[in-house]
């Protein structure tokens, strides 16, 4: 790979020409323009210049801060763009004008990509759910009654979402242990990741309309890496019975970069097999495979503690996105829906610090950094690449 021309890259480089994600940037000299941008190797293509040179039919919605303009603009304009990029970057023909609009990636400032509409967060790994099960209700079956005849889910909080990057400061709330009488106020002593993979839509649905597992590819624009930061001793306290509020709502973390779905057709793969029928709606035996072979890695402070496989979701995000609208609930553009924390089955691949520890702890001390990375089998044995999310815990605000 030679410094003057960083259109080439290895092969097996994971952004390479089957990648080819989109992220928001600014730049030092002009720090309030927001510009779309695609990531390819360790640059960044400012599409807004791109498209305004080459004359193309795009270039409105490439002009925009954010990609929901784009997002909005649905499954034959995505992969109009992403053809044309992909032309930009390797076609001999455009080398020149294509190199002139690289930026190197760390003279960039990366920005929350899309505007969040509303945040949906799933719970659909089995081993999370039942690990987690036997750590809250240890008295209880570990799954509850309708975990495999629904994706379970909850609205969280859409002003809360972070781009990869942004500081995360322990949360203040009510605590109260099992022994404690009484509940006290502070930071939360038991501060948890959950590694997640979010789904960003693009394509807008009808009020009253459910969407069916055959509308995913038409309404999921692409995929992002989320961290589902999660206060356990806030959360225990306050979420029977209406589910997680305070103790998840005051962050959560998404890659920069978007990856688009056809990016992911090569990791497409089955789900595991289910072994409860499942009602007609959710029904995806005949489907095209919901499951996404995707790779995560888990690193605190630089060391390696997990590696959850995606692969061994139980639900799917087709499925998902289908029980989602299926009251008739509308989808926006923006909309982010998260795949719930991705645990598999051994005990290296868990994706949160509770199952980890097995509700012991150590959970995270101020100045950790946790980063998630992921990629995924794309063709010709390349790598698709997910980026990374990051972030650094800051001391509560009370202590
Ligand atoms: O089972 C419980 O009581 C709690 C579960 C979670 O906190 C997990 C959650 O937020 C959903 C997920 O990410 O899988
Ligand atoms: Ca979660
Ligand atoms: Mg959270």
């Amino acid at each position: 790979m030679s410094e003057h021309h960083p259109l080439d890259l290895p092969e097996d480089h994971p952004f390479g020409p089957h990648t080819l994600p989109y992220g928001v940037f600014s730049t030092a000299d002009d720090p309030t323009r927001r510009r779309i941008g695609v990531r390819y190797g360790d640059h960044v293509l400012d599409l807004d210049a791109l498209a305004a040179t080459s004359g193309s039919p795009h270039a409105d919605l490439l002009a925009a801060p954010t990609l929901n303009p784009l997002l909005a603009a649905g499954r034959e304009t995505w992969q109009a763009v992403r053809e044309a990029v992909r032309t930009a970057v390797t076609d001999p023909a455009h080398r020149a004008a294509t190199e002139s609009l690289l930026l190197p990636l760390n003279a960039v400032t990366l920005h929350l990509p899309f505007e969040v509409a509303d945040y949906v967060d799933f719970y659909a790994s089995e081993h999370h759910a039942t690990n987690v099960g036997r750590i809250f209700r240890p008295n209880a079956d570990a799954l509850t009654p309708n975990w495999k005849h629904l994706p379970i889910g909850y609205h969280g909080r859409a002003g809360t979402v972070v781009v990869s990057g942004t500081p995360v400061v322990r949360p203040d709330g009510q605590r109260k242990a099992p022994a404690d009488t009484a509940p006290t106020f502070g930071p939360s002593r038991r501060l948890d990741i959950e590694a997640e993979v979010g789904f960003v839509v693009g394509t807008p649905s009808a009020l009253g309309e459910p969407v069916g597992l055959a509308g995913f590819r038409d309404h999921v624009f692409g995929v992002c890496l989320v961290n589902d930061w999660s206060a356990r001793d806030i959360q225990a306290w306050e979420y029977v019975p209406l589910g997680p509020f305070l103790g998840k709502s005051f962050a959560t973390s998404v890659s920069a970069w978007i990856t688009p779905l056809d990016a992911l057709d090569h990791a497409r793969t089955a789900p595991p097999a289910r072994d409860v029928p499942v009602l007609p709606y959710l029904d995806d035996s005949d489907a095209e495979p919901g499951g996404i072979d995707l790779r995560i890695q888990v690193d605190i402070n630089g060391e390696t503690v997990a590696r959850p496989p995606f692969s061994a979701m139980y639900w799917t995000a087709a499925q998902q996105l289908t029980h989602m609208t299926v009251n008739g609930a509308s989808l926006r553009t923006g909309d982010l829906y998260a795949s719930g924390t991705v645990s598999g089955p051994e005990p290296d691949q868990l994706g949160c610090l509770l199952e980890l520890t097995q509700g012991k702890g150590p959970f995270l001390e101020d100045g950790d950094e946790v980063t998630l990375t992921a990629w995924a089998p794309g063709p010709e044995g390349s790598r698709i690449g997910l980026g990374e999310v990051t972030g650094r815990i800051r001391p509560a605000r009370t202590s």
